[in-house]
């Protein structure tokens, strides 16, 4: 349903991503951490092949709705969720669904990078080999090193233990063994937040870059890294969903007075 909003003299349109460009569709999705609702009616639909980044103040909802994409929240105690996740086409919360292989479908990158103390090599092949892959394997790291950004930089110590790489190479390791995989949707939960300038720029041309074959969702607290990478935004706050749209429109005529509070740093 396409909204329209007066703003000054313009009538702004902004229109939701229809359901056939959807990779995935968010339906009435409450969640409940004990007693405690994290997330309340969220519905959004996120694009394929294009770069949505999830804002909003701490505490909002942007990881719990996040890890609700790929079911990382059943692995909490006492979690309960009500409504849709559907990830092309299949609901992922249906019982007839294991959650391992939604996993296998969406990747998932974390805030802190979490490489295995094993080497450079076996990180990024470890996915493949609890699929059961035992060929190809030098082809498929090298390709994910590359699109990764990392190969130049790892090529001649792949047997090097993965944890004596920078936090910036760490992490663009993650995101190689987590595509190495090659899962169509991407999860990133602030993955740069421990990064130097260098390095997020680095991981934000990635980004950029891997769109071309995959869908990203990213969580992010910086709103100049929303702006520059994400093709749409979703505001939360208080685990609501306040608006989305397309990022530029978010950021120049945002629809509700929270959403301009917080991306201009009113409130946050
Ligand atoms: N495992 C958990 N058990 C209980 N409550 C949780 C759990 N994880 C998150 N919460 C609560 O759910 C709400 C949303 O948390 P969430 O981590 O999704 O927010 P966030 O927007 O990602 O925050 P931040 O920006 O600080 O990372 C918060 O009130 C938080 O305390």
């Amino acid at each position: 349903m396409v909204q329209e909003v007066a703003i000054g003299h313009e009538t702004v349109r902004w229109e939701p991503v229809p359901a056939e460009d959807a990779v995935v569709q968010v339906q009435n999705l409450n969640l409940f951490y004990g007693k405690h609702q994290a997330l309340y009616n969220v519905s959004v639909n996120f694009p394929r092949n294009k770069i949505t980044a999830i804002i909003g103040p701490s505490g909002c909802g942007k990881s719990t709705l996040l890890r609700s994409l790929n079911r990382m929240n059943d692995l909490v105690p006492g979690v309960r969720l009500e409504g849709k996740v559907i990830y092309e086409g299949v609901d992922i919360y249906d019982t007839q669904v294991d959650p391992v292989e939604v996993r296998r479908h969406i990747g998932m990158v974390f805030q802190k990078p979490n490489p295995f103390p094993k080497t450079i090599f076996e990180n990024v092949v470890f996915g493949l080999r609890l699929q059961g892959q035992k060929t190809g394997l030098d082809e498929v790291a090298q390709r994910a090193l590359e699109r990764a950004a990392l190969w130049d930089e790892v090529k001649d110590k792949l047997g090097e233990i993965a944890l004596r790489l920078s936090g910036g190479q760490q992490q663009r390791l993650c995101i190689a063994r987590a595509i190495a995989t090659e899962p169509p949707l991407l999860l990133l939960d602030e993955p740069t937040s421990a990064l130097d300038p260098i390095a997020t720029e680095r991981i934000e041309s990635l980004l950029i870059e891997l769109k071309q074959h995959y869908s990203l969702v990213i969580v992010t607290h910086n709103m100049q890294q929303a702006a520059r990478i994400a093709d749409r935004t979703v505001f939360m706050h208080l685990g609501v969903l306040i608006e989305e749209g397309p990022t530029n429109q978010m950021f120049t005529n945002p629809r509700d007075k929270r959403t301009e509070a917080y991306i201009t740093g009113r409130f946050g």
